[in-house]
């Protein structure tokens, strides 16, 4: 790939005083651990109610400064759980839900969260994307999600083959990302960053899970991209000798301080001299790499002072450098970094590719749909049996046509409701890893869109099912039972869009059935099946306004009973009891004909109503967590 950043003004990054705090509960145990619950809430509830503890302040990162320019590659190191991902995220402004103090700058000036998101790459240490596309296709979605709009396709389409080219990705182009080695995904997230030529680049554990070649064929790609003027930093647990030799600058960190950050040559006789490693038996000649090891070892890490190894940094004219650096006249002359000019795709263009996505992986996990509308089936054959000697000339009859009316409106919404109740919660990862690249509305239209099919092509092949066996226009004919198709049609509909609502609020799915258990308990009760809706007491009869069950029980009904003008003889009730026709029927359950409009309205308001409040809950939740 030829040198992208060529004619870019030269970047140095920097940060001063960075410090990261999170609120703390206390553990368990006296004086302030959490309330023993006689119940087994689940743990995203236990926060809920407030029983996880009283929150304390815990330091992640603490005081930390130090820069990158263009052209160096630095190693973050550090023992695990020391704060390199906190640190790297704090840097790079993609740390949400924690206090982040401290300046960070590009080129000696402000740079904000924003700013940092169009000009830094960052590639996460846990790769989330559709595994079901393949390498060619996901970087063909990114693409069009990142590269500028004007660009033609063939023009799109030649940057993603020098990316693979350039990356070792070319063998595997057709391959699936499920299918990708670890070296191989981690290239294609890289690969993913580097489509729009971002100056700054960071990475963290790019060699996680990695084998020796693996984590050398990815360092080696990242040191060719700092050879080509970009500022490349990434966070490393442990590097073998020859794979360390491959950064130009090192920034060593223990409990969130710094120990050491410098030139990476200067590593080796900085911890040995100063015996900032901890141990003082080290020679002068004792290899870099066995110190990195020995401070990237917990329990080592643990013992050290970190305070006077930290303090004694502190002193340096490495760590005067690091504040002087960032504002210095050589950093201040350079030109200010700006936002690629380029122009993002429409909302259209958005859904369309979206869309595109979505589809592909609906086809390639196609088993799933057919399964689920096997089931379905099933359930509809099962029943047209248990109804194919149903007539109306009894009590039981009618009793019967009302119960399998009943059961269709439950059928399809539960089916559709609870379809969708994984939906958010299972694509809030990847969706929260894309956030920057499409608005919120066009990812939620597409999951709006992506119910569509399920909804006309369930109910319509549930219904011909039982049809087969049962009548369900009352002799009507065929426009008859396209009005019940088209009933059911929007059943499904508001029923996805009240799983959606319910999903795009949490992000447990377990979460996601609770909730909606009193939710529809409450909402079928109020339906017409188990009470005459005129029964129904005050503080109870309100919910049918906005049950989805109550609509489509009242419209189906509608729609089959008046179609009955006669039901046959009725020798065994009284004559105050009996009900002669479907007029009768329908006022014996609450309902009447005239509601029928009313019923198709508030319906479609119950499907506008429960996609706002969805789309509200998901546009909260990427504002509000970490997209990392
Ligand atoms: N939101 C949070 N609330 C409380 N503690 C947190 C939070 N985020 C991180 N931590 C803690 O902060 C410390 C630093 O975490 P961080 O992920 O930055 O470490 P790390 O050096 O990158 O570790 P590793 O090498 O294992 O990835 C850890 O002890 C972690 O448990």
């Amino acid at each position: 790939m030829e040198a992208d950043t060529a004619g870019a003004p030269p970047v140095t990054l920097s940060w001063r005083h960075v410090t990261v705090r999170v609120p703390q509960s206390p553990g368990p145990g006296p004086g302030g651990g959490p309330l023993p619950l006689p119940l087994p809430l689940p743990m995203a509830l236990r926060g809920w109610v407030g029983c996880g503890g009283r929150p304390g302040e815990k330091v992640l990162v603490d005081d930390v400064s130090g820069s990158v320019d263009g052209g160096s590659f630095l190693a973050l190191v550090g023992a695990s759980g020391t704060g390199k991902t906190t640190l790297l995220t704090a840097i790079t402004k993609r740390l949400r839900g924690s206090a982040v103090t401290g300046d960070v700058l590009l080129n000696g000036r402000a740079a904000s969260a924003k700013l940092l998101s169009r000009v830094c790459g960052f590639v996460p240490q846990k790769d989330l994307a559709v595994d079901s596309l393949t390498t060619t296709e996901h970087l063909s979605f990114m693409a069009a999600m990142r590269l500028d709009a004007r660009l033609p396709a063939a023009a799109r389409s030649r940057r993603i083959r020098v990316l693979l080219a350039d990356l070792g990705l070319s063998a595997c182009a057709d391959t699936r990302l499920a299918c990708l080695s670890g070296g191989e995904r981690r290239r294609v997230a890289i690969a993913v960053q580097l489509m729009v030529s971002p100056p700054v680049l960071a990475l963290d554990e790019p060699c996680t899970g990695l084998d020796a070649e693996g984590s050398r064929v990815v360092l080696e790609a990242l040191r060719r991209e700092a050879g080509r003027g970009r500022a490349v930093l990434c966070t490393v647990h442990q590097a073998a000798p020859d794979l360390l030799r491959l950064f130009t600058d090192i920034l060593v960190l223990a409990s969130g301080r710094v120990v050491f950050h410098g030139p990476l040559q200067d590593a080796q006789p900085y911890l040995t001299g100063t015996r900032a490693s901890g141990r003082a038996d080290w020679a002068p000649e004792t290899p870099l790499n066995t110190m990195l090891q020995h401070l990237c070892d917990p329990a080592a890490a643990a013992q050290l002072d970190t305070a006077k190894v930290c303090a004694a940094f502190a002193r340096t004219s490495y760590a005067s450098h690091l504040q002087e650096y960032p504002v210095s006249e050589e950093v201040l002359g350079r030109d200010p970094i700006r936002p690629p000019d380029t122009k993002h795709a429409s909302w259209l263009t958005e859904v369309r590719w979206l869309l595109w996505r979505e589809s592909v992986d609906g086809r390639r996990n196609k088993n799933r749909f057919f399964t689920q509308l096997f089931m379905f089936l099933v359930t509809a054959t099962i029943m047209s049996f248990s109804f194919m000697d149903v007539t109306l000339s009894s009590l039981a009859g009618v009793q019967s046509v009302r119960g399998l009316l009943y059961l269709i409106v439950s059928e399809v919404v539960f089916t559709h409701s609870y379809a969708v109740f994984y939906t958010f919660p299972a694509g809030l990862p990847v969706y929260l890893r894309e956030v920057d690249l499409y608005s919120s509305s066009a990812y939620y239209a597409t999951k709006v869109l992506a119910t569509v099919p399920r909804a006309l092509v369930k109910p319509a092949l549930f219904v011909c099912v039982i049809q087969l066996q049962v009548d369900l226009t009352a002799g009507g004919g065929v426009v008859a039972f396209l009005r019940l198709l088209a009933i059911l049609f929007l059943t499904a509909l508001t029923a996805s869009a009240y799983g959606c609502m319910l999903s795009a609020q949490f992000q447990d799915p377990e979460l996601v059935v609770a909730a909606t258990m009193p939710i529809d308990f409450i909402t079928v009760l109020v339906a017409g099946i188990f009470n005459t809706i005129r029964s129904l007491p005050v503080y109870v009869s309100w919910a049918r306004f906005v049950s989805v069950f109550f609509y489509a029980h009242e419209l189906l009904s509608i729609e089959f009973w008046r179609n009955v003008s006669r039901i046959g003889a009725v020798a065994d009730c009284p004559d105050s009891q009996c009900l002669h026709d479907g007029a009768a029927v329908l006022d014996d359950m609450g309902f009447a004909e005239e509601h029928l409009g009313r019923d198709l309205l508030c319906m479609g308001s119950l499907f506008v109503g429960f996609h706002a409040v969805g789309f509200l809950g998901l546009f909260r939740r990427s504002r509000q967590m970490s997209t990392y």
